[in-house]
C-alpha cells in the first residue's frame, strides 16, 4: 500500500470545489495530494483542512524562498497545518534551509522538508539566462548537496537526474519527481520529463503528477494506467 502512496496528485486547480471533486474520486490508501500556489492562493488552509479530513496527506507545494525568519516563520505555520510535506528553494541558500528546518522543529507532527533543486520546466539555456555557466545536471547536484548539508528530508528534481543523485546522497534522502509523463501524454510546459516507469527504475521515491490525472477524461482511470504501468516495472 505505502509502495502506491508513491504517487502524489498534483491538485492545480483554480477552486476548492473542483479540488473536492478531484479528491472524491481519490483513495487515500493509495495516493497522497499536492496544494500548491494556485489552489492555496485560492482556497486557503481551510481546504487543506478539509483535505486531511477526508484521509489524505497533504504535500503543501509553496516553494518558500524568502529571507530566513520568514521562512522560519512561513514554515512553522505550515507545520502547524500538519502537512505531510513541505517545500522551500534550495536556491535560497543554506541560512534559509536551516531557519525553515528550525521552523518545523516544535511541530508534534514535522513535515517533510525537500528542497526543489533546478525546476523541471527549465533547461540549460534558461540556467545560462541567469547567468548560471555550469550545465544543468551539476547545478542540479550542487543544490541538492547543499540541501542535504541543510538538514532537508529530500529534493524535488527531474526523474532524469535521480541515477546521479542517488549516488551522490545519501539512502534516506527523497528524491521527489515531478514532470511525469505516461507514454503518449502532453509535455506541456515541462521540458525534462519521463515515464512514471522510468523514473521509479531510476529510483525516485515520490512521482508528482499532475494534469495526465487531472485533465484526463477519466481519472481514476488514468492513475490506475500508472498503477499498472508501475507495478509492471
Ligand atoms: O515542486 C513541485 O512540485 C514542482 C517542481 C518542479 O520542478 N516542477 C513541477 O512541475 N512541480 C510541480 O509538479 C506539478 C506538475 O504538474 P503536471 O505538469 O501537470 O504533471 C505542478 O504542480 C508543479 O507545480
Amino acid at each position: 500500500m505505502e509502495h502506491n502512496k508513491r504517487i502524489i496528485v498534483a491538485l492545480d486547480y483554480d477552486n476548492a470545489d473542483k479540488a473536492i471533486a478531484m479528491v472524491h474520486q481519490l483513495d487515500p490508501a493509495r495516493c497522497r495530494v499536492k496544494i500548491g500556489k494556485e489552489l492555496f492562493t485560492y482556497a486557503g488552509p481551510d481546504l487543506v483542512r478539509q483535505v486531511q479530513d477526508k484521509g489524505f496527506e497533504v504535500f503543501l507545494d509553496l516553494k518558500f524562498h524568502d529571507i530566513p525568519n520568514t521562512v522560519r516563520k512561513a514554515c512553522a505555520a505550515a507545520a502547524d497545518l500538519g502537512v505531510w510535506m513541505l517545500t522551500v528553494h534550495a536556491s535560497g541558500g543554506e541560512e534559509m534551509m536551516l531557519a525553515a528546518r528550525e521552523g518545523v522543529a516544535g511541530a508534534e507532527h514535522a513535515p517533510k522538508l525537500v528542497a526543489v533543486t533546478v525546476l523541471t520546466s527549465m533547461q540549460e539555456s534558461d540556467l545560462s539566462q541567469l547567468g548560471i555557466s555550469r550545465s544543468l545536471e551539476e547545478q542540479v547536484m550542487r543544490l541538492a548537496s547543499l540541501s542535504q548539508q541543510s538538514k532537508m528530508d529530500g529534493v524535488v528534481c527531474s526523474a532524469k537526474e535521480v541515477v546521479e543523485l542517488r549516488k551522490l546522497l545519501s539512502e534516506n534522502f527523497a528524491l521527489v519527481t515531478p514532470g511525469i509523463r505516461p507514454s503518449g501524454s502532453a509535455s506541456g510546459d515541462q521540458k525534462r520529463v519521463m515515464t512514471p516507469r522510468e523514473a521509479i527504475q531510476s529510483g525516485s521515491n515520490y512521482l508528482v503528477v499532475g494534469r495526465p490525472i487531472t485533465q484526463a477524461r477519466n481519472p481514476e482511470a488514468a492513475l490506475n494506467a500508472i498503477f499498472d504501468e508501475i507495478n509492471a516495472a
